[in-house]
């Protein structure tokens, strides 16, 4: 089977990197600076891009890597710095031989800056490039609602594998889930989950917790016999999708059930395990152009699981054009069943 110590990888570093996102909120370590564009980054978003980094460049020396984070603004604010390299070197996993699979400890502050910094790929159409996000959703982290620590891996332009951890997801799909659904420490609560898949291979999920590696499961999107009973996923940012033009497209549809809204990629994990069924990402800015690392691992996990992803025009995703996806325009996934349906239905609102 194809890429399967890189889904092995990708997994164990996703699983490392959200113990850190927990023990900073749970630290209330929850510090934020402003970047250009004025999105929350916290101490998290940094020690997870560090730790995953350091866990592709052990084991895939020679990929490039496409991460939202860069050190700039560490290299100016020792304090913030100091604080993830603190982080950093508390955080291991339950079991030493994968910490060694991962990389040991990093060896200074200083080399941590260099590899936050090595996520600067342009990306592009040939080679193999990972999309990392290390917090998804980071407004929902704040909150303490939903978020996603996420890994994706495109060869050659095309999704391969992906690696999605939602430590405030519930283990049960069946669960109600919502924005609101509370953190909860790691080990103590029925929260925490982690998705995977490889191209041609499905997907899966598990519990998040250290040493729950061997209870994979496959995951499936549920049957969806008349669309007029499906569930939508969207997002709480009303900056980030245009939730009046979703709200056209259920009524056309003839869907009457409320949205099940969620921060980060976990909207493509639930729709891909049946919590949900179709995700509409609509875009508010007309010259937004959405980023690969939030979408590759997202993307590739509801196509295993029986689903269809496309922007508002109907064409897939375009991991090969650079860091965005700017061939495309919004998000729209669904099972496969319906997504000419629900395209027809976007095309008709958004008068496209
Ligand atoms: N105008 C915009 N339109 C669409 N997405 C946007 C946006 N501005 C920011 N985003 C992206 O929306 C992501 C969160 O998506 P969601 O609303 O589904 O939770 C953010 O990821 P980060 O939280 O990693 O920065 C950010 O990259
Ligand atoms: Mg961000
Ligand atoms: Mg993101
Ligand atoms: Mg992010």
């Amino acid at each position: 089977m194809a890429y399967q110590q890189e889904r092995y990888i990708a997994e164990l570093a996703v699983q490392r990197a959200t113990l850190l996102t927990q023990k900073v909120f749970f630290e209330k370590a929850k510090g934020t600076v402003s970047k250009d564009d004025k999105s929350p980054v916290t101490i998290g978003d940094f020690g997870a891009q560090a730790l995953i980094i350091q866990a592709i460049r052990k084991n895939f020396p020679n990929d490039e890597i496409v991460a939202e984070e860069e050190a700039s603004t560490l290299r100016e604010d020792k304090n913030l710095s100091a604080e993830i390299w603190r982080l950093v070197q508390d955080i291991k996993l339950d079991d030493a031989e994968s910490d060694k699979i991962l990389g040991g400890p990093l060896a200074s502050e200083e080399s941590m800056l260099d590899i936050i910094d090595a996520g600067k790929s342009a990306g592009g159409a040939k080679g193999r490039i990972w999309a990392l996000d290390p917090i998804d959703g980071t407004k929902g982290f704040l909150r303490g609602g939903q978020y996603a620590v996420c890994l994706g891996l495109i060869v050659d332009g095309d999704v391969k594998v992906g690696a999605i951890g939602t430590p405030n997801l519930p283990v049960d799909d069946a669960a109600p889930i919502d924005a609101s659904i509370g953190a909860q420490p790691s080990g103590t609560s029925s929260n925490g989950v982690l998705f995977s898949a490889v191209l041609g291979e499905g997907a899966t999920s598990r519990p998040l917790t250290s040493g729950a590696l061997a209870q994979s499961k496959s995951i499936s999107m549920r049957p969806v016999p008349d669309i007029a009973q499906a569930v939508f996923c969207e997002g709480v940012e009303a900056a980030h999708s245009a939730q009046g033009d979703n709200a056209a497209v259920a009524e056309r549809l003839g869907i009457t059930a409320p949205s099940v809204r969620l921060d980060s990629q976990a909207k493509y994990c639930s729709i891909a395990r049946g919590a949900g069924d179709i995700y509409l990402r609509l875009p508010v800015k007309k010259d937004y152009q959405e980023k690969i690392w939030d979408h590759a691992a997202g993307d590739i996990i509801v196509r295993e699981a029986g689903g269809q992803v496309t922007d508002i025009y109907g064409n897939r995703l375009d991991f090969s054009k650079g860091r965005t996806l700017a061939a495309n325009k919004g998000v729209v996934a669904a099972p496969k069943a319906l997504q000419d349906q629900v395209i027809d239905a976007v095309k008709t609102v958004l008068k496209l």
